[in-house]
């Protein structure tokens, strides 16, 4: 049977343009028959209904059965609509998703999840009153080549990981940009951490925090250094050390929104039998490598190497769209992928963080405390 998930849209910005070509992808071109997404409804803030007519045209191709709102109030009160996708600014996260789960729907929100844990215990407490599906848009959890490593690890023929380095930055040209830009601006969760610090931590939380041995267990220590720009002072190079006593390792992340390491190195999983490469970008890669170990004298050189690629039409959103209308379907409230534990983590990293660095968020930006 084939389950129809009819989406509404909050936001007309760049990812949410993503997002909806994703949807619209020909579930055929991954082999699926179960799910079919539509988007029925598109929401602009400040009465923009011109800007959700430009965004159905550019996004959606002029699909005139498409409803085009001037709020993102009328989007959440549509009967039409099951879920909604939140893809406004961080600091966002939390009222838009509320507001959303207030009526009634499932929502799908952009990462971070929030600007706080305790703003993500609170939408967790309202995705229960409510009794909807929620969870944080951690696309990269859901890619097929994610799947394909962590399925590696889990076999074990690597042994067990022990140090996981990643880097995710990209130069966004910060003295060209405005001070109110979504990166710069600290009213706006601005800053490396907030926006790219998700994507090092969901392959340390891929690789150690879910190793079958971690039993779940939250990391023993977070470490976190702050390098601030002077432009906002929002942190412009952060880096973070994740210690998983339990198994005996170590995550080493880091992020930075003034430098390109768009290209290679992307991750590096070291093993006690061998090291898996991933290739940048790490928040949708399309290769990785695995170089094994030999055993007796040639215990420390690489004895074999192989290379998996991974491609497929779209830009990689549409895996994690399939994986909420599977829950929706089944009645689940989380996923088992990326549930509302790994969110809780990934603030609780944030927070630590940016305590650790001195980057508070300018008073009354944060909705709880
Ligand atoms: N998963 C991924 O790969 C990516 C995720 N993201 C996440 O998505 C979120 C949005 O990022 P992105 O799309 O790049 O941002 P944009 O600035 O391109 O778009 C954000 C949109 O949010 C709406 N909005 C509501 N309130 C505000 C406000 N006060 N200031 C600015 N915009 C506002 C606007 O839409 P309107 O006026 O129509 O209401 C705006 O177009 C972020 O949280 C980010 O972390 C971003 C990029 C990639
Ligand atoms: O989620 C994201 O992934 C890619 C980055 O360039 C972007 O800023 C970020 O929000």
């Amino acid at each position: 049977m084939t389950t129809i998930l009819r989406w509404g849209i909050i936001s007309t910005g760049g990812i949410s343009a993503t997002f909806v070509k994703d949807l619209l992808v020909d579930p055929k071109t991954r082999n699926i028959d179960d799910i079919v997404h539509k988007v029925v409804a598109v929401g602009s803030r400040n009465g923009a209904v011109d800007k959700a007519n430009a965004f159905i045209t550019a996004n959606a191709h002029g699909d005139e059965g498409i409803k085009a709102y001037g709020t993102y109030e009328e989007v959440y009160a549509d009967k039409d609509v099951d879920v909604i996708y939140v893809g406004t600014p961080h600091t966002f996260h939390y009222t838009n998703s509320l507001d959303a789960m207030k009526a009634g729907k499932h929502v799908l929100c952009e990462k971070p999840v929030t600007s706080n844990v305790a703003e993500l215990k609170g939408l967790l407490a309202a995705a229960k009153e409510h009794g909807v599906f929620f969870m944080e848009a951690m696309w990269t959890r859901f890619q097929p080549l994610s799947l394909a490593v962590v399925g590696l690890l889990e076999s074990g023929e690597l042994g067990k990981p022990v140090v996981v380095h990643g880097d995710l930055s990209a130069d966004f040209g910060l003295h060209d940009i405005p001070k109110t830009h979504r990166i710069l601006d600290p009213a706006l969760g601005g800053g490396a951490i907030l926006d790219l610090g998700p994507y090092p931590l969901v392959w340390a939380i891929m690789a150690l925090y879910e190793n079958p041995a971690n039993e779940l267990s939250s990391p023993s220590s977070i470490t976190g250094s702050i390098v601030k720009t002077p432009i906002t002072g929002v942190d412009a190079n952060t880096s973070f050390t994740l210690n998983f006593d339990k198994i005996g390792a170590q995550a080493v992340l880091s992020c930075s929104i003034n430098a390109s390491t768009l290209t290679n190195p992307g991750v590096t999983i070291r093993c006690e039998k061998g090291t898996i490469r991933v290739a940048a970008p790490i928040f949708v890669p399309k290769s990785y490598k695995v170089e094994y170990f030999g055993t007796g004298k040639e215990k420390n050189k690489v004895v074999r190497e192989e290379e998996k690629v991974f491609d497929y039409i779209g830009h990689g959103m549409q895996f994690e769209a399939d994986e909420v209308a599977r829950c929706i379907r089944e009645g689940k409230k989380e996923s088992a992928l990326w549930g509302h534990a790994k969110s809780l983590l990934a603030m609780t990293v944030f927070d630590a963080v940016r305590k650790q660095g001195g980057y508070e968020l300018p008073p009354g930006v944060e909705q709880l405390v």
